[in-house]
């Protein structure tokens, strides 16, 4: 059996480390949990995505707690659903995540989306600060955050968020926003890290994977990771589980990571988040 990868941590703008790759469990069936889990402890990983819209916090927290592992060992996200934005209703919905999680306190939590429409994500933030504050969540953060989004938020925030969750990936390389990020010390997580499938095939991305005896997969997550992203994989099959955390150990030049780049065509495999409501 191959031995499980070694994962560096990344330091958070509050101190909290995280591993620099995790996985991500949208569309993992409850059923399928326990053994998915297993493969992706087996190999390595101790970061863990899910949300209340993913149905799934209660079979994630019993396969983590079942998996050997120690709990401090774990970084554990989920998520405020939109419809849960507001201050006393996040402060009940993120009791009811750490509920059905059961692990006693979630790692990482973020606004979900911003959904400027509702006009309730500053008072969803301050019931996570709260909720930060308490010791319930030991870091939190936002997702797909746009630029006017964040400023807003940082001016009257009084912990800033650790990390944005965005959508990104070769098709949608968003550099504006990754500049903004490292201005404000705010770390890059990335989801759809590969685009959900639609860089299979890819020419540019497979003379690269030739060229260092990895996969296509792993060529796109090293390309993350040496932006300084998170990439957040999800995948059902043992083998790609196993495949997509093998990233340490190759590098990507200069030259490599600018080719990976201009494949951008600001293509995203999700909604715009103007549009979520
Ligand atoms: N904050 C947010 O709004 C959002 C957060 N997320 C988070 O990001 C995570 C990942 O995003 P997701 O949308 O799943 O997209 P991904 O880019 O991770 O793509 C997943 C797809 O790629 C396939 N795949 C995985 N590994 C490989 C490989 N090595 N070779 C070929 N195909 C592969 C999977 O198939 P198979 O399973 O068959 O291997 C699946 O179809 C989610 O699970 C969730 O945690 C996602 C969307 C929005
Ligand atoms: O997975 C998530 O966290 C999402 O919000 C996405 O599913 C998103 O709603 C989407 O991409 C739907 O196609």
């Amino acid at each position: 059996m191959t031995a499980a990868a070694t994962v560096p941590s990344i330091t958070l703008n509050n101190g909290v480390t995280m591993p620099a790759i995790g996985f991500g469990v949208f569309k993992i069936p409850d059923e399928d949990m326990n053994a998915t889990v297993g493969h992706a402890v087996t190999a390595g990983y101790r970061a863990f995505d899910t949300a209340p819209m993913y149905g799934n916090e209660h079979s994630l927290g019993r396969a983590l707690a079942g998996s050997g592992v120690r709990r401090d060992e774990l970084f554990v996200t989920t998520k405020v659903s939109n419809e849960d934005q507001g201050y006393r209703s996040t402060l009940d919905a993120v009791d009811a995540s750490i509920g059905r999680l059961g692990l006693g306190y979630v790692d990482l939590c973020l606004i979900h989306w911003p959904a400027p429409a509702r006009g309730t994500y500053l008072e969803t933030w301050r019931a996570l600060e709260q909720l930060y504050a308490a010791g319930r969540i030991r870091a939190i953060g936002v997702s797909n955050f746009k630029p006017d989004h964040l400023h807003r938020l940082m001016e009257v925030a009084a912990v800033a968020p650790v990390v944005n969750q965005i959508e990104l990936h070769p098709l949608l390389t968003q550099p504006a926003m990754l500049d903004l990020h490292r201005t404000l010390d705010i770390h890059t997580q990335a989801w759809a890290p590969l685009a959900r499938g639609r860089l299979l095939g890819n020419e540019v991305l497979q003379v690269l994977a030739e060229r260092h005896g990895v996969s296509l997969a792993q060529v796109v997550l090293r390309w993350h990771l040496q932006l300084g992203a998170t990439p957040l994989p999800k995948s059902a099959l043992p083998e790609r589980i196993r495949s997509n955390i093998g990233v340490f150990d190759f590098q990507l030049d200069v030259d490599e990571m600018a080719q990976i780049s201009a494949l951008n065509r600001n293509e995203r495999t999700g909604p715009h988040p103007d549009d979520v409501h």
